[in-house]
């Protein structure tokens, strides 16, 4: 059996002078929650729809176990699109049984799957009204309902989490965990950075129309500067600037966070904390997954569509001054 893996390689697309995809390039594999972020305009959408077909790429591939999608691959795919697809004067249930049909499946079983989908999701007592009434956050449930009732091998969704309440966001994440737990590669892109951080297995952040970082949060933190958090009551302001290589990133209250440039010496600022004051704490800090995303998008974005430099991640010089400290 191939390895059910979705890869995108090297995708570029251009609309006229943009280049909004230079050379896309990641892979989601099977049974993984990938959470693809970016700025607005970094070029999501137009990635998905290129997996989709709803866009042609103007160079490079989509690949699902092992070979290019071709429109019978592209039928096993659920998609939510970011514009939203539903005829709005249709009923709820009546449409879910129509995709699924043009997804193939026989009219006994969409209409059982369509039914399991409404209650899975919360919307059951609504399958008779026409989608136009329903609520944005309710539209959005049968949204997923329609990416997936005909039983697809790979999810695809744009920013499926926007709008939703927190107990429609407990529900949509549920169902995404248990769709990759049954096998299926999850894509979905999202600003809510903390769910994603919280819900992925590995992270992808696209910029200028491009991968500039990918893995699990804990991988691209490896990627970055080494972070030290210390405490020390009573410590003279600005105790810990001018140690080389490290920059002083926050100050809150007696607590001083410090990054490291690789080779600098946590032994140093250790010490200097020692000689102004008592250490109350002297600890590894992790940098969310915001400030990551801020790291990596500010070495490497230029204005849409127009590179201006490539980069791991790494270069930590543009991050902002929110820390977390916990
Ligand atoms: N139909 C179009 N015609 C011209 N330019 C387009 C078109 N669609 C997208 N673009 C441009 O392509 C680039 C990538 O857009 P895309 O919608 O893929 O970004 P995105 O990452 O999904 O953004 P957002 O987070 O705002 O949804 C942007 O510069 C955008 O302006």
């Amino acid at each position: 059996m191939p390895d059910r893996r979705l890869e995108i390689d090297d995708v570029r697309k251009r609309y006229g002078e943009v280049v909004a995809l230079d050379g896309m390039t990641f892979d989601v594999r099977e049974g993984e929650l990938f959470g693809f972020v970016g700025s607005n305009g970094a070029g999501k959408t137009t990635t998905m729809r290129i997996v989709l077909g709803v866009l042609a790429a103007d160079a490079g591939q989509v690949r699902w176990a092992g070979r290019p999608v071709d429109l019978a691959a592209r039928r096993r795919i659920g998609y939510m699109p970011e514009e939203r697809g539903l005829y709005p004067k249709m009923q709820v249930r009546d449409q879910l049984v129509h995709l699924a049909r043009l997804h193939g499946m026989p009219a006994a079983a969409a209409g059982r799957s369509a039914d399991a989908w409404l209650e899975r999701l919360g919307v059951a007592a609504r399958r008779d009204d026409e989608v136009q009434k329903l609520s944005l956050g309710n539209q959005q449930r049968v949204q997923l309902a329609a990416a997936l009732v005909h039983d697809p091998e790979v999810l695809v969704l744009d920013e499926p989490f926007s709008g939703l309440d927190p107990v429609a966001v407990d529900v949509m994440s549920q169902v995404l965990r248990e769709k990759c737990d049954e096998g299926v590669p999850v894509v979905f892109s999202s600003h809510q950075l903390e769910l994603v951080e919280r819900l992925c297995d590995r992270v992808g952040i696209v910029a200028a129309g491009r991968m500039v970082a990918a893995g699990t949060v804990d991988e691209l933190r490896a990627d970055g500067t080494e972070r030290i958090v210390v405490e020390v009551p009573g410590a003279p302001p600005g105790w810990a600037e001018d140690l080389p290589g490290m920059t002083v990133r926050a100050t809150e209250g007696d607590r001083t966070v410090v990054d490291l440039a690789p080779g600098a010496d946590d032994q140093d600022l250790l010490r200097r904390a020692l000689a102004v004051g008592p250490v109350r704490e002297f600890r590894r800090g992790r940098p969310s997954l915001a400030e990551l995303f801020r790291s990596a998008v500010s070495t490497d974005e230029g204005a849409p569509g127009v590179r201006s430099r490539t980069g791991s991640g790494s270069d930590t010089a543009g991050a902002t001054d929110e820390v977390t400290v916990a």
